[in-house]
């Protein structure tokens, strides 16, 4: 059993679900004014941390008509005791009644209340209490103008529980929205803050505990669950600690196929993936004119080369003596392949094989048609589609740009495949409805070669899952979240315009070595 800790970070909700969560919470008695008079001290606390000389200085409290709008005036009245320069923005005519009590409050111990947002222009720090997971509707109007108004002046904003303005789902812009510096999120990750298009608006999130009842959480989300990736979830599903007794062969074969006469170096970012996932034994094949090169580049490794085709491509799957596709643990094809590899992805899918897709892997599989394909299929498959090779691959699936989550759910639920959509906040799901999201990440990933790093990490990982009794879709969350981490580390030292892909091998080593230090 992790500790609650542990469960609460790795959970991520809807709007429905957090509100079935709270209604379970008040039905068993818990008052909603003690809830709120909770949840704010926590947010007021984190705030006086966070800003600590604001003694001498002015906090605006944006307030709306809902209970999000309660928990900024919560926080209004305590920063005004602690002797805070307070004002509130409340523009709305119709509250709910707890806010409205609160209002009334502030305003009978003096803070100043404001109809317009220009009031607050002087303030040096925002606490954004607009809309929370209430909100519905578009925002327009008034509120709308406000919205942009407060943009317009760059100042710090905390957002509670979510940037106002934001989809509680799928982070879309619901016509205009907060730009904030930190957003508060409340009891649990709410799933539109780890969406794509939300990251430009949600600055530093951190998530505010306040002791939700796991047998809550269990009940609503069940097993229909997006799951946020954290450390322990990736450390615990890594082939570490080897056993004792052990060889080679028995800590995973791994065959790659991949690069062209036009492009050899997505067979060497693989390669260099797959190595420093520690795979037992490494195969690639490649096109025959190659094999000098990634001898070169990976002395390690078996390096196979194949006959060509006139283009370079390879032409077919050459493999040693004694040797077949059932002599791998896994099997990833695509970087660097060209689309005149055809026959070749042809073959590996019609093998029982576990099998990665990548790149033009993915873009053979399109050609051919993905569900009708893969539905022949019985062994695993993984695909690893950035956002335009999804589109090729599922054109009748909903828009990867617009909701991440639900795409590549439908995508893994019609092709039975497991998915991973890759970006900035990189989603995985499987045919049985759960998702992964890997929760950080950095743009000094978004260059040529990331993505053929990711698929030699993740075909390792997975030929040597045999030993330990792990589900597939756990091996892809941790390939996603080492991949990441280690960017994270390479652009902490280097900067975001230092970590070319092959740099970005030398920092996996590195991130996991500490991580395993921490843990053990
Ligand atoms: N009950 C409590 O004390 C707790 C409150 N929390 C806070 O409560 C929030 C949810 O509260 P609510 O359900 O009241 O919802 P919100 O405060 O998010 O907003 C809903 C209100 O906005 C109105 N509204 C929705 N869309 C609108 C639009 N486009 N234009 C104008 N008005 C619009 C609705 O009619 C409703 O009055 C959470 O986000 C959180 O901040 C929870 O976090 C913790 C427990
Ligand atoms: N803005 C970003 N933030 C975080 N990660 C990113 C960002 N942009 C791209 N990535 C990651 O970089 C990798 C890019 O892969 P891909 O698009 O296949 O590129 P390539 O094929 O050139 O290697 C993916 O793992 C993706 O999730
Ligand atoms: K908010």
């Amino acid at each position: 059993m992790l500790e609650r800790q542990e469960q609460i970070s790795q959970t991520i909700v809807t709007a429905q679900q957090m509100r079935d969560i709270e209604a379970r919470i008040f039905a068993a008695g818990m008052p909603v004014a003690a809830l709120m008079e909770k949840v704010a001290g926590l947010i007021f606390r984190r705030v006086q941390a966070l800003y600590p000389n604001l003694q001498t200085q002015s906090v605006g409290i944006l307030t709306g008509p809902g209970h999000n709008g309660g928990d900024a005036l919560v926080v209004a009245r305590e920063l005004h005791f602690c002797g805070y320069d307070v004002k509130i923005y409340s523009s709305f005519s119709k509250l709910k009644e707890l806010t409205s009590q609160h209002l009334q409050y502030a305003q009978s111990l003096g803070i100043p209340c404001y109809e317009s947002i220009e009031q607050l222009s002087d303030c040096d720090l925002l606490i954004d209490g607009l809309f929370g997971f209430g909100l519905e509707r578009t925002l327009t109007s008034a509120i709308a103008q406000a919205i942009n108004q407060i943009n317009s002046w760059s100042k710090p904003v905390v957002s509670i529980d979510l940037p106002s303005g934001l989809h509680t789902d799928t982070g879309e812009v619901l016509g205009t929205a907060i730009r904030a510096t930190h957003t508060f999120c409340l009891g649990l990750w709410k799933l539109g803050l780890l969406q794509d298009h939300a990251l430009e608006y949600v600055g530093k999130a951190e998530l505010i505990d306040f002791d939700i009842p796991l047998a809550d959480v269990q009940a609503v989300v069940g097993t229909n669950r997006i799951h946020r990736i954290t450390q322990t979830t990736a450390l615990s599903t890594l082939p570490l600690p080897r056993p004792a007794v052990t060889h080679k062969y028995k800590e995973g074969h791994l065959l790659l196929i991949c690069g062209s006469r036009r492009y050899s170096g997505g067979a060497i970012l693989t390669g260099l993936g797959a190595r420093v996932s520690g795979v037992g034994m490494l195969s690639i094949a490649v096109p025959e004119s190659l094999k000098p090169l990634l001898v070169a580049q990976l002395p390690e490794a078996l390096i196979i080369g194949c006959p060509e085709t006139q283009t370079g491509a390879i032409a077919s799957l050459q493999l040693p003596e004694n040797t077949d596709l059932s002599s791998f643990n896994a099997i990833a094809i695509g970087p660097g392949l060209t689309r005149d590899a055809t026959p070749i992805v042809q073959q590996v899918l019609s093998s029982d094989r576990p099998l990665i897709l990548d790149a033009d892997g993915l873009n053979i599989l399109a050609q051919m048609g993905t569900i009708p394909t893969l539905q022949k299929r019985q062994a695993v498959t993984i695909l690893t589609p950035h956002a335009g090779e999804f589109k090729r691959l599922f054109p009748d699936l909903p828009d990867p740009m617009k909701d991440r989550v639900r795409a590549v759910r439908e995508a893994a639920a019609q092709s039975g495949a497991i998915v991973l959509l890759k970006g900035a906040r990189t989603a995985i799901a499987n045919s049985q409805n759960s998702v992964w999201i890997n929760p950080e990440s950095t743009p000094a990933l978004a260059r040529g070669g990331s993505g053929d790093v990711l698929t030699g990490l993740l075909s390792g990982l997975l030929a040597q899952a045999k030993s330990k009794d792990i589900s597939v879709e756990k091996i892809v969350a941790t390939a996603a979240w080492w991949h990441s981490q280690a960017a994270i580390l390479a652009g902490g030292e280097r900067t975001e315009l230092g970590v070319d892909a092959f740099t970005l091998t030398n920092y996996f080593i590195p991130v996991l070595a500490s991580a395993w230090k921490e843990l053990n």
